[in-house]
């Protein structure tokens, strides 16, 4: 056994707390856990799917790889062991799966969001057997946040029952949805919908862009890859230009407003329905996108800072491990209790999600306005903790750090995306202020958005102390455990305060003394959770498979895992 691992196997000797059982709160209970664990353990036995390291492959590769993964999984595996698209599994299996995010995530969803129940019937067995592959293209080169400003048109033409999209110009140009530039063969597209020349604002229509036996873009149709990116290179974003494409008339997606043969506009929901997309997906993508990425980054930052022996405590004893300095505890410890407090506020989101789904299915949307801002002001102050805390523990882990064998770039590329898509965060935020504290005139509002967005980020932030806090009141576990709940709970909270003390200062509501005390508890409590690192990161439970770590492997050596992976470099084919 390597030093390493004997470094790693003393500190789990330490851990005053049952690991397993953290796993399960964590998890949602045992049974989550027990059917997490079945699903990885198929997924990883399974060499045509298992994760492997796209570290050294190709953009073309890793998309390629993506795609025959993903089809095999869907084709294959889910028949073969009997689960379904919507079956419990799938939502762990989404876990491994770097392709098709669009289609499974956000395409399917929005077809069941905005169709009839004859257009769901109609397309969504299709999609579900990847017979039709769908993108959401709603973002155009000239506009993203700005809906009532996007660009592409669908005129209907009552002679003909038909609509007529088109991309007035460049700027028109569908650009970034995912699984357009090569997969989708159709788009849930939004545009402006115009009748007789009077504007309807934006509506959803389904749009066959790709012959379904060719896969050849259809006439009027310019479609392609956007290009390299900071992450997400297993996806190919794509642009779109459509010109003067037609489509039936049955093709607008028209659970909430219809166009009927003569060109009659018929509302069946409030236009605020057309935005429900966008607050299902800012509720639900936290998790998975963000506070998993997290996750993850803590995983790996911690394991190798306990084995990373470099330097001095006291002048002439041994080496010890980086996470003896109090600076690299402070670097690491927050930022796994930030970890464990988002992912129930981010389950309390989703929650309340599900309960407006329930009311909506009883025509009852009142909750919108508030599920908005919550979910408008979580994704904002998620995506930003979350990736910005991936970043500083990249570079808690030096030089192999930088390295795409620490798994933690491919992570962060990917977690930070977050913090665009779904709504521009500071965007988020200020629909969040708005909705929370009411609009004002627009240049008093304009002149007070810089405070506005401070004030959100500490009201999220106060959001989701209170929820975890609450929680931990009503868990039922042992007293372990929940000790170092509260630990984590107290740590995230004052690690927000001290990085604000400013603001505690300047309206008077801390004293300089309390400042000061703030300060000295964090650092006590780095101290106190300290030996409890690795135990809190080992129940998160990622396998080595899903970390894809020579940093983070669950035994720990590091330097074995980093010398192999090196030689696998494309450079080391040939000595000269
Ligand atoms: C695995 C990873 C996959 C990644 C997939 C990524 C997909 C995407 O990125 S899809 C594209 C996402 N794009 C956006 O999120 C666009 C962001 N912009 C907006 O949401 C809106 O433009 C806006 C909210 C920033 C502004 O809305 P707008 O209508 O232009 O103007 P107002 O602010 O005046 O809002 C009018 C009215 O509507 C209410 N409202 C706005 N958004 C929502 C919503 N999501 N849910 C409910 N209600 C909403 C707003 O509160 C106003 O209401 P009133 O005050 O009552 O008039
Ligand atoms: C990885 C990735 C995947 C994506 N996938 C999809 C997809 O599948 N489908 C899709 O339709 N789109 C997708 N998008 C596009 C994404 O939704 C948009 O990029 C996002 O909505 C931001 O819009 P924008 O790019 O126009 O930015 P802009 O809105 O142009 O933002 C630029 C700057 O302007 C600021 N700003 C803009 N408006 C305001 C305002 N009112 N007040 C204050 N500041 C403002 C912003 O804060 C930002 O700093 C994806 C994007 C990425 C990065």
């Amino acid at each position: 056994m390597s030093r390493e691992s004997r470094l790693l196997e003393k500190e789990r000797g330490q851990v005053n707390f049952n690991v397993e059982e953290l796993t399960n709160i964590y998890d949602g209970g045992a049974e989550e856990t027990k059917l997490r664990r079945k699903v990885a353990d198929v997924i990883q036995n399974d060499p045509e799917v298992r994760c492997k390291d796209i570290g050294m492959m190709t953009r073309e590769e890793r998309y390629i790889d993506g795609v025959r993964r993903c089809v095999y999984l869907y084709k294959v595996l889910l028949p073969r062991e009997g689960w379904t698209p919507v079956s419990k599994e799938v939502s762990h299996i989404l876990r491994f799966c770097m392709s098709f995010g669009v289609h499974a995530g956000v395409f399917i969803p929005c077809l069941l969001s905005f169709g009839s129940d004859e257009q769901i019937a109609k397309w969504l067995p299709l999609a579900m057997q990847f017979q039709i592959i769908g993108t959401y293209a709603q973002t155009e080169m000239g506009h993203g946040t700005f809906l009532r400003g996007l660009q592409t048109t669908a005129t209907y033409d009552k002679k003909n029952k038909e609509f007529v999209i088109n991309c007035p110009e460049i700027s028109a140009m569908k650009w970034w949805p995912g699984d357009l530039g090569k997969s989708a063969n159709h788009a849930l597209l939004m545009a402006q919908l115009v009748i007789d020349g009077k504007k309807y604002g934006m509506h959803p229509f389904m749009v066959q862009i790709r012959d379904l036996t060719t896969h050849m873009p259809l006439p009027g149709i310019t479609v392609g890859d956007i290009g390299n990116k900071v992450g997400f290179e297993t996806t190919d974003n794509g642009f779109l230009h459509l010109n003067q494409v037609r489509i039936p008339r049955e093709n607008l997606l028209c659970k909430n407003a219809e166009v009927k043969p003569n060109g009659t506009y018929l509302t069946k929901a409030s236009d605020k329905m057309v935005y429900g997309s966008m607050v299902r997906l800012r509720a639900i993508i936290l998790e998975s996108e963000a506070v998993s990425a997290l996750g993850k980054a803590c995983t790996i930052a911690v394991r190798y800072s306990l084995v990373r022996c470099q330097g001095e405590l006291e002048p002439g004893k041994p080496e010890v491990s980086v996470m003896e300095y109090m600076t690299q505890q402070k670097k690491l410890l927050p930022y796994v209790a930030m970890t464990y407090v988002t992912h129930f506020a981010c389950l309390k989101l989703s929650n309340q999600y599900n309960a407006f789904t329930r009311e909506m299915d009883n025509n009852d949307i009142s909750g919108l306005p508030e599920l908005h801002a919550l979910s408008a002001g979580m994704k904002a102050v998620v995506s930003e903790q979350c990736s910005d805390g991936i970043e500083i523990l990249r570079k808690s882990c030096g030089g192999h750090g930088y390295s795409n064998a620490s798994g933690i770039p491919i992570i962060w590329s990917s977690a930070v995306a977050c913090c665009t898509y779904e709504g521009e965060n500071t965007v988020m935020l200020l629909q969040c202020a708005r909705l929370v504290h009411g609009m004002a005139s627009y240049n008093a509002w304009n002149q007070s958005s810089v405070e506005l967005v401070n004030v959100v980020k500490a009201h999220i932030t106060q959001f989701i102390v209170t929820t975890f806090a609450s929680g931990i009141t009503e868990l039922e576990c042992t007293k372990p455990v929940k000790n170092v709940l509260q630990q984590l709970c107290a740590l995230y909270a004052l690690s927000c305060i001290n990085a604000s003390t400013g603001d505690f200062l300047k309206v008077g509501y801390l004293s300089p003394r309390q400042c000061d005390l703030a300060h000295e508890a964090e650092l006590e409590l780095l101290s106190c959770i300290r030996p409890n690192a690795v135990g809190l990161v080992d129940a998160f439970d990622f396998s080595d498979d899903l970390l894809q770590s020579c940093l983070g492997a669950y035994d720990g050596n590091v330097y074995e895992r980093l010398f192999a992976w090196a030689k696998k470099s494309p450079l080391n084919k040939t000595e000269v």
